[in-house]
């Protein structure tokens, strides 16, 4: 039985998908402490969060069956996604599903904090009438700063667009005719602290994002600008904002998010000038029944069927572009498995280089096949098509992909050069009838080898006999020989032969077969 564990509340909705999926067991555990999430992640196979749930790499160290974790939302900077990748957990997420909420919440946000909505309600509820201390301020024709005009980002601009605000963006990653098409206007940082009469911020909190408003910020700011994060809690500076509200620099900030959660940070939330929402954003009916089934969806899927949807360590594959690359990836898989196996020496560098047809696809999850190949034999850890690039990077190799539009026999070649620390060595594999993998060159060698089962590779000196010495040897170790496919660089007089045989060859035949005259070299390969 699969299970899957939800340490986050979750819409029931999204529980009901997996209860009513054979197979799969889930349960519900939302108070907890570290400590306790430690314990219980060790015994499940499917891990649901939303942001409550911090999922460390102390809490994944312990995490040994768990293969999937899914983020009912969109930020995942509560979880590990580097040590669960190193440990090869699948970590998906649910973009979208909660845009228009969160958005639409950045804007209620706005619209408070000018208005002093909450602090009035305040005022009333304690008794009071107090019509001259609540005056607001217009947002027609104000200057709006949005920092991150991503998928929330830009539902803000198109309400605030609907306020006759006049809206400018930073984002480096848009470009100038992507924005045009959302009717927005890019702008520098500087420009927006120098112009905007409200700021709102929407990038994902990261290492260039994380303090990135702060005093210097504020200090080029208009005097009397509002500030919304509706993001993360980190992204604006609590306690340069702290200052900057208390001098007046700041004339208001809306806070859904916070430096830490539950916020401690009192004495900020304290201040009448402040208006804060538990991490509220993504916080409505419908959006939370659309993330909690998205994910549930997408996590059955990957349990039952390994189809990764919406991963953020893994490249994007639709099922279309899935069907379509299935046999370059077992191709890719075998070519990395075959190379790992004759070669020697520390892998240093990896050029991947794909011509013809398969150009046609994002090459990007067939290099991972590749790395997954290439590097299980290697390791005695366990590789997956997820910790395969983490694996590759912290063993310092160096992986280059590259194209060529080059005219070969195949429609479609990949081509494989390993640098080692003792040299360079190339194998390439195409596919036969467009389905089945083959390695179609060894080094100087022109081959057809079909990579299955056990493989036996020979190098010899071009010589009269040498086969049928080797062909004997192998029939009186009573080994059946299912396939043979030799080469040979006649310039050169060397040639090499690769059997395939029924069962694997042992010592002493391995032995026998080195010592037979005229043979340079012999490799057992399990494919
Ligand atoms: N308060 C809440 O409950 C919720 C908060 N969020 C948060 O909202 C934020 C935005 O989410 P989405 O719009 O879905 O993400 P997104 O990925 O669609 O958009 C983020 C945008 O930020 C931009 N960006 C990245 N680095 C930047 C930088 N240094 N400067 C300026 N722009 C930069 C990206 O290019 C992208 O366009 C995230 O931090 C997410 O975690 C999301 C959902 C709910
Ligand atoms: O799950 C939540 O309530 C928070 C949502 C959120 O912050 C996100 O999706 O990034």
């Amino acid at each position: 039985m699969i299970r899957v564990l939800v340490s986050d509340s979750m819409a029931s909705e999204g529980i009901e998908v997996f209860r009513k999926t054979p197979g799969i067991e889930v349960d519900v555990i939302t108070k907890h402490t570290p400590e306790e999430l430690k314990e219980l992640v060790a015994s499940y196979d499917g891990l649901v969060v939303r942001s409550a749930s911090k999922i460390t790499k102390e809490i994944l160290d312990s995490a040994d069956k768990l293969t999937v974790i899914g983020r009912a939302g969109a930020g995942v900077d509560n979880i590990d996604v580097e040590a669960a990748s190193k440990k090869g957990i699948v970590v998906m997420n649910t973009p979208g599903g909660n845009t228009v909420t969160t958005g639409e919440h950045a804007i209620a946000m706005m619209l408070s904090l000018a208005r002093k909505i909450p602090q009035a309600t305040a005022s009333m509820k304690a008794g009071k009438w107090e019509k001259s201390r609540f005056m607001g301020n217009e947002y027609c024709n104000k200057t709006l700063g949005i920092i991150g005009i991503g998928r929330i980002g830009s539902v803000v601009a198109d309400r605030a667009k609907g306020l006759k605000m006049n809206v400018i963006a930073y984002d480096p990653f848009i470009s100038q005719e992507a924005a045009e098409k959302m009717g927005i206007t890019l702008a520098s940082l500087d420009e927006i602290y120098g112009s905007a009469d409200f700021i709102s911020v929407h990038t994902p909190k990261n290492k260039e994002t994380t303090g990135m408003i702060n005093a210097a910020a504020f200090a080029k700011m208009k005097k009397g600008v509002f500030v919304i994060n509706c993001a993360r809690g980190g992204i604006v500076n609590e306690k340069d904002l702290y200052d900057a509200l208390v001098s007046g620099q700041v004339a208001g900030a809306a806070l859904d998010v916070f430096e830490e959660e539950p916020t401690k940070n009192i004495d900020l939330i304290s201040l009448d000038n402040v208006i804060c929402t538990p991490h509220l954003g993504a916080s409505t009916d419908e959006a939370q029944t659309t993330v909690a089934v998205a994910i549930a969806e997408q996590m059955v899927d990957y349990l039952l069927k390994g189809e990764i949807r919406y991963a953020v360590n893994f490249p994007a594959v639709s099922a279309d572009l899935m069907a379509a690359i299935t046999p370059y990836l077992a191709l890719a898989e075998k070519l990395g498995k075959f190379q790992a196996q004759i070669v020697s020496g520390g892998i240093e560098e990896i050029n991947i280089e794909y011509s013809g047809e398969i150009l046609k696809y994002d090459v990007a999850p067939i290099t991972i096949a590749l790395l997954k190949g290439l590097l299980t034999p290697i390791l005695n850890e366990n590789v997956n098509y997820i910790n395969a690039p983490v694996i590759a990077k912290e063993r310092g190799i160096n992986v280059k992909e590259s194209r060529s539009s080059a005219e070969g026999d195949y429609r479609s070649m990949i081509t494989l050069t390993l640098k080692t620390s003792e040299g360079e060595s190339i194998t390439a594999g195409a596919l036969f009838g467009r389905r089945d993998p083959r390695i179609v060159r060894i080094n100087q060698f022109t081959v057809d080898v079909i990579p299955e089962g056990h493989l036996l590779m020979l190098y010899n000196h071009d010589k009269p006999g040498v086969i049928g010495n080797i062909g004997t040897a192998i029939g009186s170790a009573n080994i059946n020989i299912a396939r043979m496919h030799w080469s040979r660089l006649q310039a050169e007089q060397k040639a090499m032969v690769v059997f395939s045989t029924d069962t694997p060859v042992d010592a002493q035949l391995l032995k026998k077969l080195k010592e037979t005259p005229n043979v340079i070299s012999v490799q057992e390969l399990d494919m």
